[in-house]
């Protein structure tokens, strides 16, 4: 089996950077509901957001060695994205690991198979999102590539694309498409604080959104009651 370690382009700092003020709903809704992480992919411990640049590694089933070729590609900013080659639930990454790329300015970790050292992963505030938590080993004798496109949690996913991680899992928002999907998050996010105000002050979202006809022409009927408003 060959190796291939490529360089990667990554996204702007300062678009990825910006992105980071946004929740994972939020980009995911402004780039039309696309790129959503598996949702089974979850934080290991609660309260971490980042977004990042992807280093993307592909990895065979129980076999770690191709992350600690990834970690000196690893550079200030970046976001460690893994995928198997086929399901997983080994315990690829822990504290040490971590302790590396941490190092080098990693993060986070996106890992569509195992992660452990969990207690500790919090200790540090190095933040993951896994498939499993598991403490069984991995060995270290076969290749994979590092910054070749993978699919993890179902998307495909390029080195220097941008994963944006929180308590409600993670998304990929291409390089390409960075910049303008910071701009439709920016506007989502202040149209849904002009509805948080209305709807603080009691105002209905039946009204707000104007969805009253609609509901009508689809039938909705109101028996023994009137409206209330
Ligand atoms: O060493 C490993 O294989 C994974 C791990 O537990 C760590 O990084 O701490
Ligand atoms: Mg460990």
């Amino acid at each position: 089996m060959s190796i291939v370690v490529r360089n990667s382009r990554r996204a702007e700092r300062a678009t990825v950077d910006a992105l980071a003020g946004f929740g994972v709903a939020t980009v995911h809704e402004a780039q039309g509901r696309t790129g959503l992480i598996d949702p089974a992919l979850r934080p290991v411990w609660a309260g971490a957001h980042i977004a990042g640049t992807a280093v993307t590694v592909s990895v065979p089933p129980g076999d770690n060695w191709m992350l600690h070729v990834a970690v000196e590609q690893c550079r200030e900013g970046d976001v460690l994205v893994v995928a198997p080659t086929s399901p997983s639930e080994a315990g690829y990454f822990g504290d040490l690991i971590a302790t590396a790329v941490a190092a080098r300015g990693v993060r986070g970790l996106v890992i569509d198979a195992g992660c452990r050292d969990v207690a500790e992963l919090q200790r540090m505030g190095f933040p993951v999102w896994a498939r499993h938590i598991s403490a069984f080993g991995t060995v270290k004798e076969t290749l994979g590539d590092v910054n070749t496109p993978i699919v993890c949690g179902g998307q495909r996913i390029e080195a220097g694309d941008v994963i944006v991680a929180d308590d409600d899992g993670a998304v990929a928002v291409p390089r390409a498409t960075a910049a303008t999907v910071l701009a439709a998050a920016r506007a989502r996010e202040e149209k849904e604080a002009a509805s948080r105000k209305r709807y603080a002050s009691g105002e209905l979202s039946l009204d707000v959104n104007a969805m009253r006809e609609r509901l009508a022409r689809k039938g909705l009927t109101y028996v023994d009651q009137e409206p209330t408003r």
